[in-house]
């Protein structure tokens, strides 16, 4: 019998250290193998039989056209690939050169393979793996290893349902008083979602009571870049000291610090996506090419701890309308925005830009160069 429910967790560590993983349905085993810490005699054993499996976007960087596919995951057999070594199988799955021979072999992903991808995003790790269906002899083999506890075997649904755990239960841990430099009366509190991998943090300032009718609320999202190191990549230290500040002033609210780093594609990602920016990409298509989506962030820990905090209205520091859509969706009132920024500088030019231009941010007075440092908005 596959082991299910809290195994999914597990299997995420495993594959995190490049261990695979085996997923069941009533019908099929597949094993999955994450690119990262895949060795070349591996790749050998596996590659007459296997698939990469990547996402629609990554498709789409390989050269699909846009309406080539509908499914958000597709299988890419290894068998007509042509000759196949680590460096090739990397670019495949998250290189800058397009393969349309190759984008045009893709085939819809079944379960277990989407369940594969699911699980791929939840572990921060590249969106793409290898997969091979098991049966006969290998089939016996792999359940083997899963009797002697080497591999993990969670069933596909639950795999494919892994983000579902993320919220709902979010655990209140521990708490601690912490003066800022901007904002003395400031109090932290820990949260750590169900399945244990993610952690967020309210900053509470000032007095509850204090805070009628509306809430001043930043949801801040990591940026270790950023925020400790004041990258001038992004705007995102400023955002956050700004935002402390402004919270203050107005009295005291809270900060939800998020742990959605790189839009929530993680530090690796991040990295690897800053690299393809230096090689001409802007944010969106970096992202893509690494087989993301535009933002891959969802806002429901936040809804939950505004739930834990009794907070049920609003005045929201940020210039992205979705954070206020996803907000409102929760059932969380946004009676007004504030506008927020950091500054402008050669570094981060082509990174608001792109915001703007793309994602829609409300950057225009930033890029006009007359923001001061931030505004009230309807
Ligand atoms: N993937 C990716 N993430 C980035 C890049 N630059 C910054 N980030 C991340 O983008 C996020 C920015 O977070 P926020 O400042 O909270 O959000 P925002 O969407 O800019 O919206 P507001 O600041 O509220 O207007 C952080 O998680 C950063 O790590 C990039 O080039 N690529
Ligand atoms: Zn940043």
């Amino acid at each position: 019998m596959p082991r299910t429910g809290h195994h999914v967790e597990r299997a995420i560590f495993d594959l995190r250290r490049g261990v695979p993983v085996v997923l069941q349905d009533a019908d099929t085993a597949t094993l999955i193998q994450p690119l990262e810490g895949l060795q070349a005699s591996r790749l050998e054993e596996l590659q007459a039989e296997a698939a990469l499996v990547v996402s629609r976007h990554r498709l789409m960087a390989l050269g699909a056209a846009p309406d080539a596919h509908r499914a958000e995951a597709l299988r890419l057999p290894l068998s007509g690939c042509g000759p196949l070594d680590l460096a090739r199988l990397e670019r495949l799955a998250f290189g800058a050169q397009a393969e349309p021979r190759v984008a045009a072999l893709a085939e819809p992903a079944d379960t277990g393979e989407r369940g594969a991808l699911a699980l791929m995003r939840r572990a921060l790790l590249i969106p793409a793996a290898l997969t091979l269906k098991l049966t006969g002899a290998a089939r016996r083999a792999a359940q083997a290893r899963i009797d002697a506890g080497e591999w993990l075997s969670v069933e596909s649904e639950a795999a494919l349902g892994c983000f579902d755990n993320a919220a709902g239960l979010l655990k209140r841990v521990s708490e601690a008083r912490i003066p800022l430099a901007e904002a003395t009366e400031s109090r932290f509190i820990l949260f750590r979602e169900p399945d244990g991998l993610r952690e967020h943090v309210a900053v509470v300032i000032g007095e509850p009571g204090d805070w009628q009718p509306a809430v001043p609320l930043r949801l801040h999202s990591a940026c270790l870049t950023g925020d400790l190191f004041g990258s001038l990549r992004c705007d995102c230290g400023e955002q956050l000291r700004n935002a402390v500040a402004d919270i203050e002033s107005m009295g005291g609210g809270v900060l939800l610090y998020l742990a959605q780093e790189g839009r929530g594609i993680g530090l690796a990602n991040k990295l690897r996506a800053y690299t393809l920016q230096d090689g001409g990409l802007d944010t969106v298509d970096a992202d893509r090419v690494l087989g993301f989506g535009d933002d891959e962030r969802h806002y429901r820990a936040a809804v939950d701890m505004l739930a834990a905090l009794h907070i049920q209205r609003v005045q929201l520091l940020t210039n992205n309308p979705l954070k206020i859509a996803s907000l409102e969706a929760g059932g969380i009132e946004v009676v007004e925005r504030q506008a927020l920024y950091g500054r402008l500088n050669d570094h981060n030019r082509r990174y608001l830009s792109a915001k703007a231009e793309r994602s829609g941010h409300l950057l225009d007075e930033v890029l006009n160069g007359d923001a001061s440092r931030s505004s009230a908005c309807k």
